[in-house]
């Protein structure tokens, strides 16, 4: 479903765990600041209102979304107690075919780090054609993916939380 089809911030409390007793993590890019900006108050404000403490949120900046995935590593290995990540960019195409090689890397980087690591990390990295597409996706026509992502990390900080037992 394309996200036009969709509003990223909708979601429905009643299916969603409460966050209480969960500590996330925000790594946050600094390019295209407005846009991560609005994306990570759209994670921060959707972790409170399902539950979530305020306290038990770690924000931590990075330079681009390339070092999204070294941040997410080392909030990992700094932090013993956090029950989920959410990497927080906005990649926008540019003259050059830079915009598909750092797409690529950080798909995969994340994935990596999902792959080798006990921490869910959730993808919350716009790839946009444009900065309207860019504005439309963190908290514009089509919502926040910023919330989308929180939800994610909620349900995935779960599902790790039932595992165990
Ligand atoms: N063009 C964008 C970048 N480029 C910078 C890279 O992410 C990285 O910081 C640099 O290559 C040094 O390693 N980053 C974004 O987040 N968004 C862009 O549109
Ligand atoms: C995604 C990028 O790195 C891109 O915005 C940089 O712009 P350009 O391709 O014009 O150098």
């Amino acid at each position: 479903m394309a996200t036009a089809t969709k509003n990223l911030s909708a979601y429905d409390k009643t299916t969603i765990p409460n966050a209480k007793d969960f500590r996330f993590g925000i790594v946050v890019s600094e390019w295209n600041p407005d846009i991560t900006q609005g994306m990570f108050q759209g994670a921060f404000d959707t972790i409170l209102d399902c539950g979530g403490i305020k306290e038990n949120i770690v924000r931590w900046n990075v330079p681009g979304s390339f070092e999204l995935i070294y941040g997410a590593k080392k909030m990992q290995q700094s932090f013993d107690m956090l029950d989920a990540i959410v990497v927080i960019g906005s990649v926008i195409q540019g003259e050059t075919k830079h915009f598909d090689y750092v797409c690529e890397a950080v798909a995969q980087g994340i994935k990596d780090l999902n792959v080798h690591n006990d921490i869910p990390v959730i993808f919350c990295v716009l790839t946009d054609n444009t900065m309207q597409q860019a504005i439309d996706r963190s908290g514009g026509k089509h919502g926040n993916k910023g919330s989308e992502a929180a939800i994610a990390a909620i349900k995935m900080a779960q599902l790790r939380k039932d595992a165990k037992f």
